[in-house]
């Protein structure tokens, strides 16, 4: 893989740590020291487990992995030298390229560290910092230090997902005689419960319990005024094009849901992808998740399975159904899962092309490809200090490969495609308005062109 990001002509400049008072600056002083030691935590947690699977060896394991993660959180609490990853993985020489060119880029008077240098790499450098821990001390090296988490922010939010499943069995019944009118009602509501799924992740809250409680739906009217860019239209648009002629002519449209946050948030997006299938506005889902451990709470293939078998042995009519009619999309090929490692290293979708240009050239034969939450929008954008009003297709930066909707609970201070005076007006009545998760978008761009 080609380590080297590529620089784009008149971006701003990155978001980054040594912006003090920054929240890129508070989330290193503050939230990722938070999440290692829980990590930490959990690892020692589960020391009695590891000595029952892998008796001595397994113990003596898990000190290392402790002694590992305590010097990562004092060298990033100490402003340390960003190190070259050592567990020969894979993607190790590409981190370490990408080292190389942002040593190259600050220059040497600047060394590389966790408060200099762009916050979307170092960011990226600690979760793949911790799996280092693992993989560098068999026989826990299979352990996800976040699965606690996600598998009981799953448990935690039953009454919503039961809510979801019902609601998607009941407009599964009524699709056969449904009005166009009546499918992009449903499609719009479902984008909406999608993005707002992006609000339960365990990154932004340090892993503190951030389930859903209530019924999803219920809430939507009242979220309304929260959504900054709505562009669900712009989506039935592309996605209608996938109906055919009515005739039983139905042309093939994939679409791609990257994926962000396992828990409520990924049972959002099965429930939306499975509305696709059924209303007939898609013949294809591809699901694109991580490939190891990231950013807390996002879904590894472990989490996408467990989450389809946990639903469809619900003790639920309705949520087993879902659940069911799930796993035999996944049978019949109609949905499938992918992991790629581009997904889990520093880059920003601005190199796909040339980093990772398989993943680009499979992206680019879908309909549609979604993108859920806000790290894929940060790194969708560069993760720079854009003017507000910056139209979304520049600050892609040539990145193309289809019609694409960013699905994205605001948690960065980074947002484009806003209204002239609308950024001004969300600082004047909430200085949070850009990290709290309470503002949301639903933005679409249908090539590098103004549209
Ligand atoms: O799960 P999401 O929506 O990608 O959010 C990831 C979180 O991690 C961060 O990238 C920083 O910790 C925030 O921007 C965001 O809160």
């Amino acid at each position: 893989m080609d380590a080297n990001p590529v620089l784009f002509q008149g971006a701003p400049p990155s978001l980054s740590a040594k912006y003090e008072g920054s929240f890129a600056y508070l989330t290193i002083r503050d939230r990722l020291p938070t999440i290692l030691t829980k990590v930490i935590d959990t690892i020692h947690r589960n020391k009695n487990k590891f000595f029952e699977e892998y008796g001595e060896e397994g113990v003596q394991a898990e000190k290392r992995a402790i002694s590992f993660l305590s010097k990562l959180r004092n060298e990033l609490q100490t402003d340390k030298r960003v190190l070259p990853l050592t567990d020969g993985q894979e993607d190790a020489e590409t981190w370490n390229s990408y080292l190389q060119y942002q040593q190259s880029h600050q220059g040497e008077l600047s060394p590389v560290s966790w408060f200099s240098s762009p916050w979307l790499y170092v960011e990226c450098y600690m979760y793949r910092r911790i799996q280092e821990a693992l993989w560098l001390n068999p026989p826990v090296n299979e352990f996800d230090v976040f699965w606690e988490g996600k598998s009981q922010s799953f448990l935690d939010s039953t009454a919503a997902i039961t809510a979801l499943c019902t609601h998607m069995e009941l407009v599964r019944r009524g699709l056969t005689h449904s009005s166009d009118s009546h499918t992009l009602d449903q499609l719009f509501k479902l984008l909406q419960v999608s993005l707002w799924g992006n609000k339960c992740d365990l990154s932004i809250s340090a892993g503190q319990e951030n389930s859903q409680k209530g019924s999803p739906l219920d809430s939507l009217d009242s979220l309304r005024a929260f959504v900054l860019v709505n562009h669900s239209k712009q989506v039935w648009s592309v996605l209608a094009a996938a109906r055919g002629d009515g005739q039983g002519q139905r042309s093939p449209g994939r679409v791609d849901i990257v994926l962000d946050n396992a828990g409520f948030e990924l049972v959002t997006d099965l429930v939306l992808a499975d509305f696709l299938i059924a209303a007939g506005l898609a013949t294809e889902i591809r699901f694109h998740g991580k490939s190891f451990p990231w950013f807390v709470s996002d879904v590894t293939a472990r989490d996408f399975e467990w989450t389809i078998l946990q639903t469809s042995a619900a003790n639920h009519k309705w949520m087993s159904a879902c659940g069911v009619q799930w796993k035999r999309y996944l049978k019949e090929g109609v949905w499938s899962y992918h992991d790629h490692a581009f997904w889990t290293l520093p880059h920003d979708f601005g190199d796909m092309a040339s980093s990772a240009p398989d993943l680009y050239a499979s992206l680019r034969s879908a309909r549609l490809l979604l993108f859920k939450g806000d790290l894929n929008y940060r790194k969708l954008v560069g993760d720079r200090d854009w003017p507000h009003t910056t139209p979304f297709h520049l600050a892609l930066r040539g990145f193309h490969p289809a019609p694409l909707c960013s699905l994205r609970t605001l948690k960065a201070n980074v947002q484009v495609g806003l209204e002239a005076g609308q950024g001004e007006e969300l600082s004047t009545a909430t200085s949070t308005w850009m990290t709290s998760g309470s503002y949301g978008v639903i933005q679409f761009c249908s090539s590098d062109r103004e549209q």
